[in-house]
């Protein structure tokens, strides 16, 4: 059995790991307790709690760092409403992701890593119901991969990465304003991700 030192059981709470370690022996399991682990220079202890609070944020630089890797979801990409290609930007709508721990409704700079061809793709992510339209029930996820147009994505199994938080997600009074405004989330996402690969890259060895 594996807890944290804090770990408590039983009738308001009375046992702890020293009572545990007591009775493994007596009914057949061993007992391994962990320490609480920190993220480099915090206080705070690392949690669901705490990363579930950073995502509610849309803070995905933080969460990553307190997961220890950057937040991502996966799934399969589904037929949306066709409407991307008319604005102008096709996005790959993740099928209901599933162990989701999708970052709050916004717009991300990231990227999109495709399964069945082994391909990693910078994209602008969007999350949410897309509130300038009133026929989006289904919070999603979907991603518009940068400087490509010819993509076909359909049924390959993608896992979309969330390197930085661009902006809440807006109820826009027209298309326009819409295009627009997502023409200048995509030159952001370009200039955020390429200072992304420089610093992923001085980290090599
Ligand atoms: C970079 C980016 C930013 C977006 N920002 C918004 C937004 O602020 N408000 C909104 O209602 N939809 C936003 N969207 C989502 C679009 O409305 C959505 O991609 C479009 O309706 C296409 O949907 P479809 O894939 O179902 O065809 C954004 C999409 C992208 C790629
Ligand atoms: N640059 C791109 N980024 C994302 N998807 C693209 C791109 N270029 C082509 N596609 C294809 O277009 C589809 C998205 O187009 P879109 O009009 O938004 O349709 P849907 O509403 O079905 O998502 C994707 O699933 C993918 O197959």
């Amino acid at each position: 059995m594996l807890v944290g030192v804090d770990f408590r059981f039983g009738r308001g709470g009375a046992g702890n790991p020293d009572l545990l370690r007591k009775l493994g022996p007596l009914h057949g399991f061993t007992v391994d307790v962990v320490d609480d682990v920190h993220p480099e220079g915090a206080e705070r202890r690392v949690s669901s709690t705490w990363i579930r609070e950073l995502l509610a944020a849309g803070d995905v630089v933080g969460a990553a760092k307190v997961l220890g890797r950057p937040v991502t979801v996966t799934g399969e990409v589904v037929h949306g409403l066709k409407r991307g290609r008319e604005l102008g930007f096709p996005t790959a709508n993740l099928s209901e992701v599933i162990d989701a721990l999708a970052p709050a409704d916004g717009i991300y700079a990231g990227w999109l890593d495709d399964h069945d061809t082994g391909i990693r793709h910078p994209a602008a992510i969007s999350v949410g119901t897309n509130p300038t339209f009133d026929d989006v029930e289904r919070r999603q996820v979907e991603a518009h991969v940068l400087d490509e147009s010819g993509l076909d994505l359909y049924g390959h199994q993608v896992t979309v990465e969330f390197t930085d938080h661009l902006r809440g997600m807006v109820a826009f009074e027209g298309m326009d304003a819409l295009i627009h405004q997502i023409a200048r989330d995509v030159a952001e996402a370009r200039s955020r991700l390429a200072q992304d690969e420089r610093s992923s890259s001085a980290d090599m060895p």
